[in-house]
Order: C-alpha cells, then structure tokens, then sequence
C-alpha cells in the first residue's frame, strides 16, 4: 500500500512554495491560465520551482493554451508535468505527453469520453469551474471514479479524509480552501490539508498513475 498524493496548487511565491514543500506536499500547482486570479509568471514559477528542488513535482497548470505556450512555459518554469484544462483535442494531449507527464482535467460529465487516458496521460476530476471551491458529488463519482486517477474541485482540511474514503484517488489536489486571499496561501490550513490527507488512509499502489 501507497500513500495518497498530496499537491498544493495556486503557488504564486517562492514562500508559498516552500511552506508547501515543508508542509510534506508532494506537488505544487502553478497556474499559467490567462484567467485565473492566481496567474504566476514563468520567472516566479521558476524561482519556486528551483526552491523546492526535484523531490517535489512542479505542475504547470493551463487552460486554453496553444502547445508552444505551453512547452515554452514547462522549460522556462522548470516544470515537471502539465496540467490540461478546457476543450483541447486528443492530439494536443498525446502530442503533450511526448514531452511531460500530463494531467487531463476532467469534469464528470467529460468522464466517459476521456476514459481510459493515453501513455503517458492521468485523470484529473474536478468541478466544472476550476480553481472555484466547489465540491464534487463524491457519492455520484464512487461507482465510476477510475482507478489511478487525482481529485480536485472544493478540497480543503475540512473534508479531504471523506472524499478520500469514498473515492480513494491517488492524489488529492486544492486551491481556493488553502487561501487567505486569491493567490495567497494560508499557513495552518496547508499544514492541515497536508496532514489530514496522509492520514486519511492508503491507497493500492497497482492504482496509481505510470
Ligand atoms: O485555480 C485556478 O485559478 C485555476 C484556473 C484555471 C484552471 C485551473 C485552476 N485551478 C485548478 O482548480 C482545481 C481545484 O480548485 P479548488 O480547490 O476547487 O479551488 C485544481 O486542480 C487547480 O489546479
């Protein structure tokens, strides 16, 4: 048995990152997306990304990005994986997956169609609004919730063991529940979202993600 994985998303600081990193995260999130509230530059990702070094994953985060963008930023950023939000097609996420391990974002409704993922490729559940805070029907989600793949959507210390335990995801990921302010994280609830998902339980390791 494995433990879940545990990735804290929305890092916008070299501080955020390290308080992620020494909170035992195995992740962090760092959001390219032209929309969100929590858009990090490719020199601060970078400045993050050497702070936490190689033993925790540096997940560029994207939506409705072109591919050079996208490649062009995991270089610059010093990113690890990609993280795929929005009506990409499948040819864009293979043509990524040559290049860095992928998460493909997915909303429930978007499930079926994008089961199962490419080489190379891992499910990513999450709400229909990313980065939103809002909880998925986790008990709706349990008879389909495909082996090896991450859960998003209103995570926090609150309620991470549940979804857990209905779900057994192999990694856990949030944002806004982790926040003082958009962007900004705060300190004790990061430590206890770290801390309630490893206690959470363990996960069969022939579940995770190649
Ligand atoms: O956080 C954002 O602003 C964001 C913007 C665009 C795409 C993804 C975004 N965040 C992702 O949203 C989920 C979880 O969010 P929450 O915990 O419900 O707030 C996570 O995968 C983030 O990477």
């Amino acid at each position: 048995m494995t433990r879940v994985q545990v990735k804290v998303c929305g890092t916008t600081s070299v501080h955020d990152a390290v308080l992620a990193a020494e909170a035992g995260a195995d992740a962090i999130g760092l959001v390219f997306a032209p929309v969100s509230k929590r858009r990090v530059d490719a020199a601060t990702a970078r400045a993050a990304s050497l702070a936490v070094g190689v033993g925790v994953a540096r997940v560029g985060v994207f939506l409705d990005q072109g591919l050079d963008e996208v490649l062009r930023t995991a270089e610059a950023a010093r990113l690890s994986a990609v993280q795929i939000h929005g009506p990409v097609s499948s040819l864009y996420v293979e043509t990524l997956a040559r290049y860095h391990p992928v998460l493909r974002a997915v909303r429930p409704q978007d499930l079926a169609e994008a089961s199962p993922p490419p080489v190379g490729v891992t499910l990513l559940l999450d709400a229909p609004t990313p980065g939103g805070g809002v909880p998925l029907d986790w008990a709706a989600l349990q008879s389909v919730f495909p082996a090896g793949a991450w859960l998003a959507g209103g995570l926090g210390p609150e309620n991470v063991a549940e979804a857990i335990r209905v779900l057994r995801p192999a990694a856990v990921d949030a944002v806004s529940r982790l926040e003082v302010s958009a962007g900004v994280k705060d300190p004790e609830r990061v430590r206890a979202f770290v801390r309630a998902a490893r206690q959470a339980g363990l996960v069969d390791p022939q579940s995770y993600p190649q």
